[in-house]
């Protein structure tokens, strides 16, 4: 190892701004100050933001704190992996400065983020008085599986394949996940998994079932895993029996929404990403369809023909769409692995991290093309804005929803891609035990993307303390809601990950072909994020330059003005922005207007008149979804939470009660998460608004005596068929 410019990433050109910016970068090219923990800290903070938090990012001094959770998340998970490997003590300069930092990180990881340190996976502020304590840094215990179950059995099963677990599954109110079986601290592993147990094209390949299936011509490794699964959980003796039975009979992910809660979302983007989404898989199945004719036909004493119907496939595809990752593996076989191989992995850090399942979009993460095909348009929205597709770089990399084959494994839950950096190739595998871990963007661990090149083994560090007791979380990645709805079934109600996508639109007119030009000078296209924050600068000098004149855009060519630096001159903002607000204003009232909200609001006003309907999503609410908040605010207890689920023992629920994920056969659930998936859109748009105000303000009190006569935001826009919310 050379030192630490080969720890951190400074081959991209805004990343090195950034660490010039900050004084981290010496003249000669190499990081400075990385002898302290401040210095370290800072570096790791520039390496590991991921596109969209480098979109979002407006001053390079926001990174002398913590940026975020998820980026300070990735910076100490880093940090924790690197200086107890010899590269990272060569970077410190000696093994001794390597364990003084050591120290003051693990310290420094401990105090991070009070709000968590009872284990409580709720970061923002609202927490609110409760009576039985759980505020007050007593979450609930999770209800490990009762002996005897198939979850008990399947833990046993694990144990005895090699899997090291400080936790063990557990029912938290209606929600089955895992619970710490020690207290965990800063770089302690949660779980270890030997690469034989995972199930992935590899261990796959040497099965009977698999060596057949891969003899078949064409057939995509995506597709080869889920028809596995749909054969190989019927087999007793597979070798894989008791993990096949430990999973849901039935998964609620969006996939499986029924035409009349798809139609809920009309106009949104989740609406689009859905209908696509489902008519791919169904496309998927008819393709597929004579090849399952073919098996039946020659193997009838073997297989049965209700195993490859519609629901089956689904299941298997949502399996692996929710509940796979994408792992990276290393070239070298155990026992091989090269020095330059070990500081690989340091390197890797961020990109070391898997997120689960079917979604990241990237092709070469193997999804199945249902993910391939998602894109979404957003909501609707006039003229010069339209509903953005959802962006691999948000739903993907970034946001993806879960697996592999299914799509959407998981890859980098920092949010950077976790395709082989290091030399090795990137899978859609699924992680028997990992995969029962729940996702959180308020996550114990994050770094999780790489089989361990000497150990062989596919390690889950925490990065922060996990009292016994208590859910263990990991993040599935940076992902916004409309994924997580998609391809996961549920949402994260304040989710810092939700994004609104825009699509920009340059006017038809004289003037077209110089702002197209102006835009590729600057390095700025035409797809742009809304987050619950401040407006991106690369959108806002966007916007400036689709509205520039013929003289403005002069001034740009001959970089005269910097529209990403700020306004070109009064009357070019007030356009700008004003454009902005009159689209964001056409998103905004078709949304508010589809029923779920609607009805939302009307329930507002008169509370008195709560529906049954309302009321018993109400109780399902507090039963299992905001899951987060009932931990933060204490609001169940989660006796009351599993009785009322009708499985306090942690049994799969019948009849009306939850299924393992809290889903309930009428959709009330998933009802509930599509309005919350709703609701954060709305914030995310209204916040907008108020971030357009302000500047108009400012753009105002700027150009005082300076009348700008700015023409109508309205000249711009044009609406186009994808923009409408309805
Ligand atoms: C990989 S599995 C996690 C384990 C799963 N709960 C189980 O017991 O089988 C992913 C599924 O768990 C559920 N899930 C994960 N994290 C969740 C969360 N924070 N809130 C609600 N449901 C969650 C969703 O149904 C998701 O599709």
């Amino acid at each position: 190892m050379q030192g630490v410019a080969d720890l951190f990433d400074v081959s991209d050109s805004r990343k090195r701004a950034l660490l010039q910016a900050l004084g981290l970068l010496h003249s000669s090219g190499r990081l400075e100050a990385l002898k302290t923990l401040d210095g370290l800290l800072q570096s790791a903070r520039v390496h590991c933001l991921s596109t969209i938090e480098l979109y979002f990012l407006h001053d390079a001094a926001q990174l002398k704190q913590p940026l975020n959770l998820r980026n300070e998340a990735a910076v100490v998970s880093l940090l924790l992996a690197a200086l107890a490997e010899p590269a990272g003590q060569a970077a410190a300069g000696s093994a001794g400065d390597a364990s003084s930092l050591l120290q003051q990180l693990s310290q420094y990881s401990e105090t991070l983020w009070p709000e968590l340190a009872s284990g409580d996976v709720a970061l923002s502020g609202s927490t609110s008085g409760s009576s039985d304590g759980s505020a007050q840094g007593h979450p609930p215990r999770g209800v490990p599986a009762p002996a005897g179950s198939a979850a008990a059995d399947f833990e046993a099963w694990a144990r005895e394949k090699g899997v090291q677990a400080g936790i063990t599954i557990a029912s938290f109110g209606a929600l089955r996940g895992c619970a710490a079986t020690r207290d965990i601290r800063p770089g302690e592993t949660a779980l270890s998994i030997p690469e034989s147990v995972l199930i992935y094209e590899d261990t796959v390949r040497q099965t009977d079932l698999g060596r057949m299936l891969m003899a078949i011509p064409n057939l995509t490794i995506d597709n080869l895993l889920i028809i596995f699964t749909m054969i190989d959980r019927h087999d007793e003796d597979s070798q894989w029996a008791r993990y096949w039975r430990s999973l849901p009979d039935k998964y609620y992910t969006g996939l499986s929404f029924q035409e009349e809660l798809v139609q809920q979302l009309a106009g949104t983007a989740a609406h689009l990403e859905l209908t696509r989404a489902q008519a791919h898989l169904r496309q998927q199945y008819a393709d597929t369809r004579p090849l399952f004719d073919m098996l039946l036909q020659a193997y009838p004493q073997f297989l049965r023909p209700e195993w490859f119907d519609y629901e089956s496939y689904l299941w298997a595809a949502e399996l692996w769409y929710s509940y796979a990752f994408e792992i990276e593996f290393p070239k070298a076989p155990a026992g091989h692995g090269s020095s330059q191989e070990a500081d690989g992995e340091a390197a890797m850090a961020e990109e070391g991290t898997a997120e689960r399942g079917a979604s990241r979009g990237g092709s070469s993460s193997g999804k199945p093309a249902a993910h391939k095909s998602r894109s979404a348009a957003g909501g609707g929205g006039g003229g010069g804005v339209k509903a953005a597709k959802a962006r691999r770089r948000q739903g993907g990399s970034s946001g993806g929803g879960g697996n592999s084959a299914g799509g959407a494994a998981q890859s980098s839950a920092d949010g950077s891609s976790a395709s082989s950096s290091g030399g090795g190739s990137s899978k859609p595998v699924m992680v028997p035990f990992a995969c029962h871990i729940n996702h959180s963007p308020w996550p114990h661990c994050v770094r999780y993307g790489r089989v361990n090149p000497r150990t062989r083994t596919l390690d889950y560090p925490a990065f922060r303390p996990c009292p016994e007791g208590q859910q263990v979380f990991i993040s599935y990645g940076p992902v916004p809601n409309l994924k997580l709805l998609c391809y996961y079934g549920f949402v994260v109600a304040g989710n810092p990950h939700d994004v609104v996508p825009l699509q920009l639109e340059i006017p038809d007119g004289p003037l077209r072909q110089q702002q197209e030009a102006a835009l590729v000078a600057l390095g700025i296209t035409v797809e742009h994020s809304l987050q619950d924050g401040p407006l991106s600068m690369q959108l806002l000098a966007c916007l400036r330059v689709i509205v520039a004149t013929a003289p403005e855009l002069q001034l740009i060519k001959k970089k005269k003005v910097r529209p990403l630096a700020g306004p070109i001159n009064a009357e070019n903002e007030e356009q700008a922005v004003g454009t902005l607000r009159a689209a964001l204003e056409g998103m905004l009232r078709p949304l508010e207007a589809l029923p779920l909200l609607a009805q939302q609001a009307r329930q507002g006003h008169a509370a008195a008149e709560v529906t049954t309907e309302g009321a018993a999503e109400q109780q399902l609410h507090a039963l299992h979804l905001d899951h987060h908040q009932q931990q933060q605010t204490g609001v169940l207890r989660q006796e009351e939470a599993a009785a009322a689920a009708g499985r306090a023992d942690g049994q799969p629920a019948t009849g009306g009660a939850c299924n393992e994920n809290g889903f309930d056969a009428d959709w009330r659930m998933s009802r509930h998460f599509c309005r919350v998936y709703l609701e954060g859109q709305r914030t995310i748009l209204r916040r907008s608004l108020q971030e357009c105000d302000a500047l108009v303000s400012a753009a105002a009190a700027a150009a005082v005596s300076t009348p700008s006569g700015a023409v109508p935001s309205s000249l711009c826009l044009r609406l186009s068929r994808c923009n409408r919310i309805s």
